[in-house]
């Protein structure tokens, strides 16, 4: 922890220009060493796995609930997948992940409920090693934070996040590395101008991990903590939604700040009438539908019929789950079976990554594939409908899809 603190010291006082870029991507490169090592189970005590963290995975895909304590993570499991996972007013009330699944389009998504993290969690603070271990497992987060409570949480729960190798809502640098057993450092890009790194720079970090022979092709303008990324091997890219929680607890000025700052959801789990000044801004009303306009005076005349409604405990959970669909980036594909309608009411569910018609066969049944012929996909991915594609066809959302077999 020491040695991190003086790089992390070192890198901060170092000016940086053309000179000092050799200097920083070693700093760097030294940085990403020590944090592994501190991550290593050996290291600095207790694994990543432990009691009730180990939930086997089910559904099609896998949503994690990640904060600090109390704001508000298991009241939104609750309203979602319809499990009860206990909420109160102290901190740390959940002590283990509690799985729930919710039905959205055809495509059951599990939902892990977790322990509050704080800061420090990845380096072994309360149970943030376990809780982070599991997010890496998770397709997407939901980050939960609440409206009342400081701004920095968010940079804070990331830095968490970063630390532990989880990098949110970016993508793989483009960059090709293999190492090679002899013929140096042979680097080449094709991205027409390089402001981060360049071939003595990328040989600095490359010395840090005593790699003196290998391959580097940048295929875009990528920074020393990409191409470490890409080095170190073992980062996991996942998208995020920020989910603003307790959002009956401000004003309507507060929410139109909050909603620009980009993947945020603004939502609300319960209503606590006590803490609501909803008499005077009722009375508000009128006065700002003429000072907004028509289109944002929609969205708050939609707050507030929902927290004036009684028992109702949701707002904006619409807008959640549509963002999470679109996140999350799933096809569904109806089976037609020969002479038959096609089943609309059960999609098979494919990650984008993985949806050729070979997939499809494979998420139906395993030997399937073995007995494929060719497919008649009706639907986007294809010129004409219905058209015979072959096991290597790309399936687009909402095809359908009849097997032919030999
Ligand atoms: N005002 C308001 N209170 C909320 C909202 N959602 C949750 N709460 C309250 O916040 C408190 C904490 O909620 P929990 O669901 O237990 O929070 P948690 O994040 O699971 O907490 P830990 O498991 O302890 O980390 C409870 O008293 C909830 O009733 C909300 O949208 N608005
Ligand atoms: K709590
Ligand atoms: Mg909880």
């Amino acid at each position: 922890m020491e040695k991190i603190k003086a790089i992390e010291d070192e890198i901060a006082r170092t000016q940086k220009n053309k000179a000092t870029m050799g200097h920083l991507c070693r700093l760097k490169a030294q940085l990403a060493k020590y944090k592994r090592e501190l991550l290593l189970p050996q290291a600095g005590g207790g694994s990543g796995k432990g009691e009730g963290f180990d939930v086997p995975k089910s559904g099609d895909i896998r949503i994690g609930l990640i904060g600090f304590p109390s704001v508000g993570k298991s009241t939104l499991l609750t309203n979602l997948a319809g499990v009860h996972s206990e909420a109160a007013a102290y901190e740390f009330t959940t002590m283990t992940c509690i799985p729930g699944i919710l039905e959205y389009k055809g495509a059951k998504i599990q939902i892990l409920d977790l322990p509050g993290i704080i800061e420090g969690a990845k380096d072994g603070k309360g149970r943030g090693r376990q809780v982070i271990t599991v997010a890496r497992t998770c397709n997407l987060l939901y980050i939960v934070l609440d409206i009342m409570k400081p701004i920095d949480h968010k940079r804070i729960i990331e830095r968490e996040l970063e630390g532990f190798g989880i990098r949110i809502n970016k993508s793989p640098p483009n960059i090709v590395f293999h190492k090679r057993s002899k013929g140096g450092i042979n680097f080449s890009t094709t991205c027409p101008e390089l402001t981060y790194l360049d071939a003595d720079s990328v040989k600095a970090i490359l010395q840090e991990y005593k790699i003196h022979n290998a391959e580097v092709l940048l295929k875009e303008n990528a920074t020393a903590d990409d191409f470490i990324d890409v080095v170190e091997g073992n980062r996991v890219y996942i998208p995020a939604i920020y989910c603003f929680n307790k959002i009956d607890q401000i004003s309507i000025e507060e929410l139109d700040i909050v909603v620009k700052i980009p993947h945020v959801v603004p939502i609300s789990g319960t209503f606590v009438a006590m803490s609501n000044p909803l008499i005077p801004r009722v009375i508000c009303f009128p006065l700002l539908l003429a000072k907004v306009g028509m289109q944002k005076a929609w969205r708050f005349a939609f707050l507030f019929t929902a927290l004036l409604r009684p028992g109702h405990h949701r707002w904006n959970f619409d807008e959640l789950l549509e963002k999470s669909w679109e996140y999350m980036n799933l096809v569904r594909v109806y089976t037609k079976p020969k002479g038959q309608l096609a089943d609309f009411d059960a999609p098979v569910i494919l990650k984008s990554e993985k949806r050729t018609i070979e997939n499809f066969c494979n998420s139906l049944h395993r030997d399937l594939i073995h007995q494929f012929k060719y497919a008649l996909v009706w639907g986007t991915s294809c010129k004409f409908s219905p058209q015979r594609c072959g096991k290597d066809h790309v399936l687009a959302d909402e095809d359908v899809v009849q097997i032919v077999k030999k």
